[in-house]
């Protein structure tokens, strides 16, 4: 059995871990701290905006109509009755004859209908009174922002589900939202397992490595929008493993662990589910890499198994952690945004699975390229630091030459799709 694993196709392995997708509910936190998080209510605009009609420009409020004789030789002459800056109104409506000072923001006094601009106005002061004078024929509600001319009340401006990005912000601010209801994020537990694993800060021996999956693994969990706890690295030592599963499992919603999840004498982690009594919803994945993700149910949670390999382990977090994560968040677009582009470099080597390059975005000519961020190897890390796409190559008995069209997921991108197809 366990040298007998059976991979299923990609898109079969996400649709099972999304059957145990699992909404957090949300909570209400105050608006300056947001970003990042998805709304969990609809904006609704609770006001016209503008609020009220209002000059775009420095200028004079008047009557069109005053200046329908206009020109070149027959400046007109109104009388300036006073001045608003934003955030005042004037004291009267204007008459015929007559002209508001007005500031850029200011609410349009009654009676006016139009602005000019300073620009196209001269002035003059006579008897202690401000006058001005224009030489061209202005329009009815020229240079007005009327009310409600960018949004009426009541619509819904932007759906729960979304994730909160600065506009976002800046219209819940707009509307008076102080507080905001947000999906709550899942905690997300992580453990490195392996001998062989170094802290970041002891030197190098023979035979050992540091522990890099636990870092990115946290940083994944960020970027995606989840609270990280990290529970150490561990030894491969079955007492030592099992224990430290069971217990964080009590602790967080979701659990990673890295290492230990294939066939070798020191992969713990098929026994730990076992002992767990865990359900394996799979094993194998038609995939490279990180063909050896294993996904497990336990008690309502997930444990993710994460290959050691730090290619493979970050595939492997993007492709069904992700998701899960969006879920628990209440996001809309649960799966990363997947694009067509070109292929930037040839990539001959053929393979029986889908694979998942990691690669970086260009453009050229008005083009979207794709290009491999480096070594496509499942033990590599140094190509990670280049990446921002996964280039997904599916399985056949042909290479990929430069130009090919191809898919690519975007990881960097904040509005996601719908589905995984
Ligand atoms: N006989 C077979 N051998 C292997 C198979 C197989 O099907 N049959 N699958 C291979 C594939 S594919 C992968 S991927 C790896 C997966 O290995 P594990 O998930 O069991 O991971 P480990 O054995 O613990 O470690 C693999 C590799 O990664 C390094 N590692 C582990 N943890 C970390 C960490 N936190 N930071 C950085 N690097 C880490 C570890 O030292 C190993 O070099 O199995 C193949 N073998
Ligand atoms: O799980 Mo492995 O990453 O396919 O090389
Ligand atoms: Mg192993």
């Amino acid at each position: 059995m366990k040298f007998n694993r059976k991979p299923i196709p990609v898109s079969e392995a996400v649709n099972k871990v999304m059957e145990d997708k699992r909404y957090g509910g949300y909570e209400e936190i105050p608006l300056n701290q947001c970003e990042n998080r998805v709304l969990a209510e609809d904006i609704t605009a609770t006001h016209p905006i503008p609020p009220f009609d209002k000059s775009p420009y420095d200028g004079f409020a008047l009557r069109s109509e005053d200046t329908r004789i206009a020109d070149r030789d027959n400046p007109i002459t109104l009388k300036v009755i006073e001045e608003i800056g934003a955030g005042h109104r004037a004291s009267r409506p204007i008459r015929s004859g007559e002209a508001v000072r007005i500031m850029t923001g200011a609410e349009i006094p009654e009676g006016a209908d139009c602005v000019a601009m300073f620009e196209i106005c001269q002035t003059h002061e006579r008897d202690g009174e401000n006058y001005m004078t224009i030489k061209r024929k202005m329009d009815k509600d020229q240079n007005i922002i009327q009310q409600g001319s960018e949004t009426k009340e009541g619509e819904i401006l932007v759906e729960k589900g979304v994730h909160i990005n600065p506009g976002v912000k800046a219209l819940l601010a707009t509307f008076g939202y102080s507080t905001v209801k947000v999906g709550k994020k899942p905690l997300v537990g992580v453990f490195a397992t392996g001998t062989e694993l170094l802290e970041v800060d002891e030197a190098l021996v023979p035979g050992k490595i540091r522990n890099s999956n636990a870092y990115m693994i946290e940083a994944q969990v960020r970027r995606s929008g989840g609270e990280v706890k990290y529970c150490g690295k561990l030894d491969d030592e079955f007492d030592t493993c099992f224990n430290a599963v069971k217990r964080a499992l009590d602790e967080v919603d979701i659990l990673i662990t890295t290492g230990g999840v294939s066939v070798g004498d020191y992969d713990l982690m098929p026994d730990i589910y076992e002992k767990l009594g865990a359900d394996v919803r799979f094993n194998k994945i038609a995939m490279r890499p990180g063909s050896v993700t294993t996904v497990a149910e336990h008690e309502g949670k997930l444990l993710f198994g994460l290959s050691g390999n730090p290619s493979a382990c970050y595939v492997g977090f993007e492709l069904f952690v992700y998701p899960i994560i969006q879920a628990y968040k209440g996001k809309a677009n649960q799966f990363h945004k997947k694009i067509e582009a070109t292929l930037g470099q040839d990539f001959p080597k053929p393979n029986p699975f889908t694979r998942f390059v990691r690669g970086f975005m260009h453009f050229q000519e008005g083009k979207v390229f794709v290009s491999p961020a480096g070594m496509d190897k499942s033990a590599v890390v140094t190509s990670l630091a280049r990446t921002d796409v996964l280039i997904m190559l599916p399985g056949g008995t042909r290479g990929f030459e430069k130009g090919d069209k191809v898919e690519a997921i975007l990881l960097e991108d904040y509005i996601g799709q719908a589905s995984f197809e």
